[in-house]
């Protein structure tokens, strides 16, 4: 029997006072180069989800949060190669600092029903709609 090993992964919505989510643009030479998706990244061995998350927000774009600050908001599962990718999405709105893309191509700042014209990861294709309802 084949064993599948889940691969954690947490992100954020983050959602600035119009109502609109920062997304990150993947870099070229990587997989799933230049689709667009959700700050966040994989939760390290003895992390906490929200640390995880916080450490993420912190290296990716310089901005700094709370865990309190951080609302559980819905999740994605599926296949990714050998994986299986759990994703956790938190809504934020509350940080510190100005988000500038330390990793990422570009950011851009997006109203969730803007998202389905744009080239994201399969697995945050459902988490549009949820959005769009949650938001
Ligand atoms: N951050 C983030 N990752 C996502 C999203 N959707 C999605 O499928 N993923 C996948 O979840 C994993 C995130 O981990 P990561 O960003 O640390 O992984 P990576 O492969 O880019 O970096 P690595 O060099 O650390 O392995 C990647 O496989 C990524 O493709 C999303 O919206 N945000």
């Amino acid at each position: 029997m084949t064993t599948i090993k889940p691969l954690l992964v947490v992100a954020a919505a983050l959602v600035d006072a119009d109502g609109r989510v920062l997304l990150q643009q993947r870099p070229p030479g990587r997989a799933m180069a230049g689709l667009w998706e959700f700050p966040g990244g994989k939760v390290e061995d003895g992390e906490t989800p929200e640390a995880a998350l916080i450490r993420e927000l912190d290296e990716e774009l310089g901005i700094q949060t709370h865990a309190s600050c951080l609302a559980p908001a819905t999740f994605a599962s599926e296949a990714l190669g050998d994986r299986h990718l759990l994703l956790l999405l938190y809504v934020c709105r509350k940080w510190q600092g100005i988000a500038h893309p330390h990793h990422a191509t570009a950011l851009q700042w997006v109203r969730p029903n803007q998202m389905y014209a744009l080239e994201m990861p399969p697995a945050d294709l459902p988490l549009i709609g949820l959005l769009d309802a949650l938001l």
